[in-house]
């Protein structure tokens, strides 16, 4: 028997860059990519200057004929026809304007990083589980298949023990004559800078793989050690580079019998470190000619190389240690899995369709992006920000609502 897919009804807020990559992302039709369960629906889009900008963007997008364009963020979450809001207004905002959803009763999909903070992401995830409705921050990498396979592969332990993970989003940027001081990547009076804007994709990385690694129940945050230097333009940070160090990362440690008869699981002391860098002036790959991973995942027996943008990478390779005095080399071969995005489609559709099935299920919190993670991540970046001197105005990183000029 089949039953007919559930339809969620999405409005938009805002209607920069990413809100109209997502938004045709929504539209296209989910069969393409072998979902039949759930089906997104476009219903409003709201500009906080116009509502013919709105209208301009919905016509852009592709959305269909009878979608509503808001002039304002508070007639869009009022409107009675949206059952989820998906905010993507710059960081700077993002407290605010989940709050404001929340507040009008909407489930949320927010754009990374969920907050300026943790403080706040935890306040947003207590309001949330409070008004029993869904919530999620928006780490559409999470929800690829290519993601899942690496998942599925290092739960296997067919790598052994994974001991490190290292893990670049950088771009080479001309940072002055690109951005100057007013793009919101290095405006602090909207949240700007490398670490909050790419290093949460590094950091993503990191923790999708040794977060993952420690116990259900049992995780202990890393410990962390942050450089970063500034622009001197606005004083954002430019370049931040973290080391983690997760202590007993135990799940998937191997516990084979080496030559010598002892175990490696006896001799592992199950702990792994984590390199997590960005960057506006360098770049993961500065030749395309000369291809280089943007994340290295390391075990005892091999490793992956991740291809691409590390946001949204397309393959990776299984790399075998080869090492003669071992008593257990690898058991596979080189190999390289690539991946399609289907439909025509950026990849962001994966993480819509989530969105669908958690409210579909009654789910406040997606399985995959979970609200603990989703905080831990967010205290890193606390704590890099505060070892390197990166504050932002006082109002931004309070938890004050609602504030001024922020269209709430
Ligand atoms: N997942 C991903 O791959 C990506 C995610 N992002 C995230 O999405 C968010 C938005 O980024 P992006 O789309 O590139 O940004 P844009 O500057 O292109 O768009 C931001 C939009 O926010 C609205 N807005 C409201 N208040 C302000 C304000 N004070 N200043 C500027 N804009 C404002 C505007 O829409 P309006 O005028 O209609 O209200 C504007 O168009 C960021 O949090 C970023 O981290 C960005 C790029 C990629
Ligand atoms: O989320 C993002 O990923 C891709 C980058 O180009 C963009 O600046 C960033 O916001």
């Amino acid at each position: 028997m089949t039953s007919s897919p559930f339809t969620l009804r999405w409005g938009i807020l805002a209607t920069g860059g990413i809100a109209t990559t997502f938004t045709k992302d929504l539209l296209v039709d989910p069969s393409t990519r072998d979902a039949h369960d759930i089906h997104h629906v476009v219903v409003a889009a709201a500009s906080s200057n116009s509502s013919s900008r709105a209208e301009t963007f919905l016509r852009a997008v592709g959305a269909p004929q009878e979608a509503t364009a808001h002039g304002s963020y508070a007639s869009l979450v009022a409107d009675p026809n949206v059952d989820m809001v998906y905010i993507a207004t710059p960081h700077s905002h993002h407290y605010q304007h989940t709050r404001l959803a929340l507040e009008a009763g909407k489930h949320v999909l927010v754009e990374k990083p969920i907050t300026i903070n943790s403080g706040q992401a935890r306040t947003l995830y207590s309001l949330a589980k409070a008004r029993n409705l869904f919530l999620m921050e928006a780490v559409w990498t999470r929800f690829f298949p290519l993601t899942r396979s690496i998942q599925e592969v290092i739960a296997s332990g067919r790598l052994g023990t994974i001991k490190r993970v290292q893990s670049d989003l950088s771009f080479w940027n001309d940072v002055e004559a690109e951005f100057g001081s007013e793009h919101r990547m290095v405006k602090k009076e909207l949240g700007g800078g490398a670490l909050l804007d790419l290093g949460v994709y590094s950091l993503t990385w990191v923790f999708l793989v040794l977060w993952h690694l420690q116990r259900d129940g049992e995780r202990v945050q890393p410990g962390v050690k942050g450089w970063i230097s500034k622009y001197a333009a606005t004083g954002c940070d430019e370049m931040t580079s973290v080391m983690l160090d997760f202590r007993a990362a135990r799940v998937g440690s191997t516990t084979t019998t080496t030559e010598d008869g002892e175990t490696e699981g006896d001799k592992d002391n199950g702990d792994a470190h984590a390199l997590a860098l960005t960057s506006l002036r360098v770049s993961y790959q500065p030749n395309p000619h000369v291809p280089q991973p943007s994340v290295r995942i390391q075990g005892t027996r091999g490793d992956i190389l991740v291809h691409g943008i590390s946001p949204r990478p397309l393959s990776y390779t299984l790399v075998p240690a080869q090492n003669e005095k071992r008593g257990q080399p690898a058991d596979f071969e080189v190999e390289t899995k690539s991946f399609e995005i289907p439909g025509g489609g950026h990849g962001m559709f994966w993480e819509a369709d989530e969105c669908a099935r958690c409210v579909r299920d009654g789910k406040l919190e997606s399985g995959v992006m979970g609200w603990e993670e989703s905080v831990r991540v967010m205290e890193v970046m606390d704590e890099v920000r505060r070892q390197g001197g990166v504050g932002y105005d006082e109002e931004l990183e309070s938890e004050k609502y609602p504030l001024e000029g922020f269209g709430v």
